[in-house]
């Protein structure tokens, strides 16, 4: 059995984390943390987890967080690096959902974040968790910074069409949208029902922190700098990420895209190529670790429209955690996560 820690039990990506790893036949929960409802059990505060989960939130404590074989940080950024590096030296692996890990770049990241990183000789040695493109990597690592959820889903939909150096870098597009859980359960009151149903709305449009992390990742794809926009918006749903990808082929010959993204994507239990012409929907992914992708050539023209959809607490967070943990532990990488998607 893993023992696992969960720092953040009470956000939106712990609670989740605590819903896929209390049916997990290779994991047992030992520890979950919470400031705010220290001593409370958990099932108090999520219904959902009574019987089949009994434990209570205690604040993080070094001590009891290094006698679990794997700690998950579902907090906000600047959280996991003051405890990693006392946890790495005790032996135990670190999972970041956070972003403390993901960018290589330190000063950048610094910038975007606008806080001083106090361990970047770790930023160095951790891995990207996204098991699609690191897979050998993760598998031998002992810190993880999870690819965050609007980049998973641009990344996986250009990722064919780059590593086959398809398109022109210079001018790619991701037009994204997210439900409201992507914000936290942190109250602010552009989350408040009366704001966010019922509108839609673009954000973050001059610059977003995902920006530099996914301009990282498609650049490593594509071997050379990418020209990126990114424009953000939130959706009057709870949970999804759905992206609109387009990109433009440097030669019109038609390349055989939906062939290319069936064989890039055939050996990857959690990424479905749908049938040519198709629309995935998020619903589609609701609950569940998959990304769902269609590819389109729209009038046969040279402009290529990706669409990825995946479940921002999912395959945006909590379950590419365990996907990783599952490498990483060399368990089976489906085991645990073989949830279908809840329709309607
Ligand atoms: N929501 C999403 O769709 C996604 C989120 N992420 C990332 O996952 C992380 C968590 O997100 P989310 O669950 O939405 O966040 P929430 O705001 O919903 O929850 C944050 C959690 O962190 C705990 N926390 C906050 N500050 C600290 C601290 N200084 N020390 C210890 N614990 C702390 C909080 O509990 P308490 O204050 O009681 O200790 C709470 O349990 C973030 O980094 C986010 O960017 C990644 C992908 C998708
Ligand atoms: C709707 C919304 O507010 N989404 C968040 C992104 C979700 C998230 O928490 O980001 P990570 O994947 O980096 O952890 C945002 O735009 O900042």
């Amino acid at each position: 059995m893993i023992k696992a820690g969960i720092v953040g039990g009470t956000g939106y990506t712990g609670v989740e984390l605590l819903r896929i790893l209390s049916a997990h036949p290779g994991v047992k929960v030992e520890a979950i943390t919470s400031r705010s409802e220290d001593g409370i059990p958990v099932a108090d505060m999520f219904p959902s987890l009574r019987g089949h989960l009994d434990l209570a939130f205690s604040v993080p404590d070094i001590e009891t967080l290094s006698k679990c074989d794997v700690v998950f940080f579902a907090t906000p950024h600047g959280v996991a690096m003051n405890m990693t590096p006392e946890l790495l030296a005790r032996g135990v692996k670190v999972i970041d959902l956070g972003a403390d890990f993901r960018i290589k770049d330190v000063p950048l990241w610094e910038q975007w974040y606008n806080h001083t990183h106090t361990c970047p000789d770790l930023v160095e040695k951790a891995v990207y968790g996204l098991p699609e493109v690191n897979r050998a990597a993760i598998r031998e690592a002992q810190l993880i910074g999870c690819a965050g959820c609007y980049p998973t889903a641009a990344q996986l939909g250009f990722l064919p069409l780059l590593e086959k150096q398809l398109v022109d870098t210079r001018r790619l597009i991701a037009d994204c949208k997210s439900g409201v859980s992507g914000a936290g359960r942190g109250a602010s009151v552009g989350t408040l029902l009366c704001e966010a149903s019922e509108s839609v709305k673009a954000y973050g449009v001059p610059g977003h922190r995902h920006l530099p992390e996914i301009r990282q990742g498609l650049t490593a794809m594509a071997g050379r700098p990418v020209g990126l926009t990114f424009v953000p918006h939130l959706m009057p749903m709870i949970r999804g990420i759905h992206t609109t990808l387009y990109s433009v082929l440097r030669d019109p010959v038609d390349p055989g895209l939906q062939e290319l993204f069936e064989e890039r994507f055939a050996n990857e239990p959690f990424v479905d190529v749908m049938p040519a012409g198709s629309c995935p929907e998020t619903r589609s992914v609701k609950g569940s670790n998959f990304c769902r992708i269609s590819v389109h050539r729209p009038q046969e023209d040279d402009t290529v429209v990706v669409l990825a959809v995946i479940d921002n607490l999912v395959k945006g967070a909590a379950g590419q955690a365990i996907q990783v943990m599952n490498i990483m532990f060399e368990r089976p990488e489906t085991e645990g996560l073989q949830q279908v998607a809840l329709m309607p």
